[in-house]
């Protein structure tokens, strides 16, 4: 059995939308509605848990998408605590081995063929996996006054996207591990890295871009009104 966890209780501040962007409409649907139907269209997806700031459990989708079950909790102050949130509210019948599959709610354009190979090649790991873009630009370090200072060489670097697929237990322990230590951990594999860890990274396509600013959200609705292989 595979989870997701969809973690969903930011405000979009970059955004700068009246709600949060996860809540925005797209496509016919809303941000979030796509994110949770692309992991839960997969056969080998079983259901969801979402992380949801206080009081914005009031959409109606909540507790069936696509024919599967989604579960709420209430999110935290970061990110990796909205994630951490939703690993403990995963069913008590799922035990530490399963796989739970990290995705966030501000990402709605997750490919099907990059959510298959991402099972496929993470449950074949030791440590897990996740979807990331080779950087292709040439990288600049900026000065104090926004002038470049310096080219960054950008061979080995990736752009970690989601989903992230790693075990249920190691996972839990590796976001309290870094709970307790006071890290900042930005995404799933972070928390893994910290410990020693290494989890493999699965190429996966440049237009599953996060929803940060109005352009994001006006580039998805072209991506998503361009493919019916999309949910
Ligand atoms: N405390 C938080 C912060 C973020 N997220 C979720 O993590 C994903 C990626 O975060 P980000 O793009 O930073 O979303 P926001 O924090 O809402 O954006 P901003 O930083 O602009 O406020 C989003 O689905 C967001 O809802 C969360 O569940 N809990
Ligand atoms: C998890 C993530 O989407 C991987 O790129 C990213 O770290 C989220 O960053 P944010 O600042 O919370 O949007």
């Amino acid at each position: 059995m595979t989870w997701a966890v969809v973690p969903a209780a930011g405000r979009g501040t970059r955004f700068g939308a009246p709600l949060p962007k996860q809540y925005l409409a797209l496509a016919g649907r809303l941000v979030i509605e796509h994110s949770l139907r692309a992991v839960l269209d997969h056969p080998g997806v079983d259901g969801a848990v979402v992380a949801l700031a206080p009081g914005d459990d009031d959409w109606p989708g909540w507790r069936e998408v696509g024919g599967k079950p989604v579960l709420t909790c209430t999110g935290g102050a970061e990110r990796a605590d909205s994630v951490l949130a939703a690993l403990h509210a995963l069913p008590a019948s799922l035990d530490e081995q399963q796989w739970v599959l990290v995705h966030d709610a501000a990402r709605p354009c997750l490919h099907r063929d990059d959510l298959a190979r991402l099972l496929e090649l993470g449950q074949a790991d030791p440590v897990g996996a996740l979807l990331a873009a080779p950087v292709r630009d040439t990288l600049k370090r900026a000065d104090d006054q926004g002038h470049s200072q310096a080219t960054e060489p950008r061979e080995s670097l990736w752009r970690a996207l989601t989903p992230q697929l790693f075990r249920r237990g190691g996972l839990t322990r590796a976001l309290e591990a870094a709970r307790r230590a006071g890290a900042a951990v930005t995404d799933e594999a972070m928390a893994m890295e910290r410990l020693g860890l290494k989890p493999r990274l699965v190429e996966g396509r440049e237009d599953n871009l996060k929803i940060t600013t109005p352009a994001d959200l006006a580039l998805a609705e072209f991506i998503l009104s361009r493919s019916s292989e999309r949910t």
